[in-house]
């Protein structure tokens, strides 16, 4: 089992409703992280990174059951040896359009996927899209992690559901815009802090209309200290995380076995 992970998270600015755009920038910037003289273990991308929020034209723009992006992904990782948690993209269904994480190992192998479970009303998603029905896993250097995206961090019973399944760190795609890094920063730190596990949130920056998206992305430790985060321009941040501390965390203050689920 691998404990020392570098990380790698890119943060995008997203052509909305232009997934050549998408795919050609995110190229440059898987490039530039795999040439990094720290090579990445893992390398990050943000939510609906394809298409951005292009809701209305949403059925047209997404990727049939993934099938681009997995191409795309799983050549990047048989050449470059590295994991990729893909985002999230527009993922089109038979049934619909879904906001869908797919995941890969160093071999270009599908090691999970999860659609989003909570669609963000305050951004259309509930017209748009379908909701995801089960919680995200991966199995990441014989470790298990979990999956959620941007609003799901809103909802920590999902967070504990994948802790309690083992989980040492959580990847969540996202984009998130201002107003609210305040809520952003503060939710991502408590979900770190009360699962004693690592939170690694990648989000887009750049404006969509009169949407401003913040990045800030993050990689939290399981003691709720920020190990890194970006500002706000488009950039590639970069991160090392110990897992080894999630056992330490978890020995120090035993939350998990001081849970008391009978009586709530
Ligand atoms: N894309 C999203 O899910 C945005 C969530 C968000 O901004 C929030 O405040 O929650």
């Amino acid at each position: 089992m691998k404990q020392r992970l570098r990380l790698a998270l890119l943060q995008m600015d997203i052509a909305v409703g232009e997934p050549e755009a998408n795919f050609a920038k995110l190229k440059t910037m898987m490039e530039e992280a795999a040439a990094c003289e720290e090579k990445p273990d893992v390398i990050v991308f943000p939510e609906m990174w394809n298409t951005g929020y292009a809701l209305t034209e949403i059925t047209g723009l997404a990727d049939s059951y993934g099938s681009r992006t997995k191409a795309f992904v799983k050549s990047f990782c048989e050449q470059h040896r590295i994991h990729v948690v893909a985002g999230s993209i527009a993922e089109g269904r038979e049934d619909g359009v879904y906001n869908t994480i797919f995941a890969f190992d160093r071999d270009g192998n599908e090691t999970g996927a999860y659609s989003k479970i909570h669609l963000f009303r305050l951004m259309d998603e509930e017209k748009y899209l379908k909701e995801g029905d089960k919680p995200g896993t991966l199995r990441l250097e014989g470790t298990d992690a979990g999956m959620m995206i941007c609003y799901d961090i809103r909802f920590p019973e999902l967070a504990r559901k994948l802790a309690l399944g083992g989980a040492k760190l959580l990847f969540v795609p996202a984009e998130w815009p201002h107003p609210r890094l305040h809520h952003w920063r503060t939710l991502l730190t408590a979900r770190a802090i009360e699962n004693q596990m690592f939170v690694v949130a990648c989000n887009r920056t750049g404006r969509s209309g009169d949407t401003a998206f913040f990045g800030h992305s993050m990689v939290i430790d399981p003691w709720g200290e920020t190990v890194a985060e970006a500002g706000e321009e488009e950039t590639i941040l970069y991160a090392e995380i110990d897992l080894a501390l999630v056992d330490a965390v978890r020995s120090k203050i035993p939350v998990f076995e001081d849970r008391r689920p009978a009586l709530y």
